[in-house]
């Protein structure tokens, strides 16, 4: 089989079409007779999304095998619908130089699931003391764009400074992981009412904003393009609307769950619902989702953070940080945007495709779904719903806080550079996708 004929989707959840896939492209549109060496795929009732690109996800590997690989984090992300994702440099070592970022990238083109884009680290091990290896890294093999301390706030202003000046020369992006140490020494969960009466250290809104306001101000000072990771906050939103009136060059995020979990959650001391920045109030989810809408907010990331068990069965001040996020991503975004009207399939293809791909200058996102373009498509069926659960994983962690939860949604099949690494639901055999890699390179 050289080709695939995808027949009847529904394009960007628009009119009906069938595309063409041939040598790792989108060969045609429009109304298709199948050609004998193609691989036929009924796709009616399906809505066709170009394949979703994660600006934020924790790979794990090097060092964090036991929570997740390269392979099994790419497999989770095909599951999901992804086709590319960004690799955070909180690894060990830490990806803070060209040889770490440059055999993180490796993995993903031999596994072939999903393209791997390593971040780098902004600072030398995230120890926030002195500049990493940046300019290298850029011009690595893995060309880097994306620079960020995740897991850690580059909160001397000074480095953050420095490192907005130099990502600017060749047009990188600093992504800011916005969290006040001093604010939040021990912090535990949200603080306000509830973080009082479950006994556990608060977190406050003002530790996220500040490190926002201030660091808007640095990038239109130096002229630099500055990312916000996961927005928490209704002050945050407000804080970057104010910052793109007056031209800032700042691009935000917000992850799947602050759209859809509440501090409430905590409740329960189930420490699978303790993450950072940690869930926040009502108003937030809220103010969150309209900073989607309106463009205020410009990408949902899934900040994908698997731990092992231990990490998270274990008293809630003990437990790690995180909860895994690409094979549930496009159903909750489904349930909190797209279900409540405020996000057309449309809007969905830019914040989770091609809005992200341009903010990690990666190419071949930026027409979706056109002829001409590289083959990453995701298929979904959206009138799918089913209760969550970890059968549902693909990855090696189990740290969903979605189980007993009714999500919609479904990605059935998934396309990556002309190549189904997710055929009806079920990911496609490694040695298979391998194959079928080299029949497209092939031509
Ligand atoms: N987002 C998370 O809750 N966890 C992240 C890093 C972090 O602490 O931000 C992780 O790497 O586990």
């Amino acid at each position: 089989m050289t080709g695939l004929l995808i027949r009847g989707a529904a394009m960007l959840g628009a009119h009906a079409e069938d595309l063409r896939v041939r040598d790792g492209l989108i060969a045609a549109r429009g109304s298709l007779s199948p050609e004998s060496d193609e691989h036929v795929i009924d796709a009616r009732g399906l809505v066709a999304l170009p394949g979703l690109v994660d600006l934020h996800t924790h790979l794990r590997e090097p060092g964090g095998e036991a929570s997740e690989t390269v392979l099994t984090g790419t497999r989770a992300a095909a599951a999901g619908g992804f086709t590319a994702v960004h690799a955070m440099a909180n690894t060990s070592p830490v990806a803070d130089t060209a040889g770490v970022v440059e055999q993180v990238q490796r993995l993903g083109q031999r596994h072939g699931y999903a393209d791997v884009r390593p971040v780098g680290a902004v600072t030398v091990g995230l120890a926030g003391e002195q500049l990493a290896e940046i300019g290298a890294m850029a011009r690595s093999e893995a060309r880097v764009r994306v620079f960020s301390d995740d897991g850690m706030c580059v909160h001397d202003p000074l480095l953050m400074r420095r490192a907005l000046e130099y990502v600017a020369t060749f047009d990188g992006v600093v992504a800011q992981h916005a969290q006040e140490p001093r604010l939040t020494a021990g912090a535990q969960m949200n603080e306000g009412v509830l973080s009082g009466e479950l006994g556990l250290a608060g977190w406050p809104a003002v530790a996220e904003e500040s490190i926002i306001a201030r660091d808007v101000l640095l990038a239109e000072h130096v002229g630099a393009r500055l990312h916000v990771c996961h927005l928490s906050t209704a002050g945050s939103v407000d804080v970057v609307r104010w910052a793109k009136a007056r031209g800032i060059a700042v691009t935000a995020e917000v992850t799947p769950h602050h759209l859809l979990l509440t501090e409430d959650l905590a409740r329960g001391y189930d420490a699978r619902f303790k993450v950072n920045p940690p869930l926040r109030r009502d108003e937030d989810v809220l103010a969150l989702r309209a900073a989607l809408a309106d463009g205020t907010i410009d990408i949902v990331a899934t900040d994908h953070a698997p731990h092992p068990v231990e990490a998270k069965e274990c008293t809630w001040a003990e437990a790690a940080f995180g909860m895994v996020g690409l094979e549930s991503a496009l159903s909750v975004v489904q349930q909190a945007v797209v279900d409540t009207g405020m996000l057309s399939w449309a809007d969905v293809a830019r914040v989770l495709s091609s809005a992200p791909a341009r903010i990690g200058r990666l190419e071949g996102y930026a027409h979706p779904l056109e002829i001409g373009s590289p083959a990453n498509i995701t298929l979904l069926d959206p009138s799918h719903a089913r209760e969550w659960s970890t059968a549902d994983l693909r990855g090696r962690s189990t740290n969903t806080p979605y189980t007993g939860r009714q999500l919609p949604g479904r990605v059935v099949h998934t396309v990556h550079r002309g190549v189904l690494t997710v055929d009806d639901g079920a990911l496609v055999e490694p040695e298979a996708v391998a194959a079928a890699h080299q029949e497209v390179a092939r031509g």
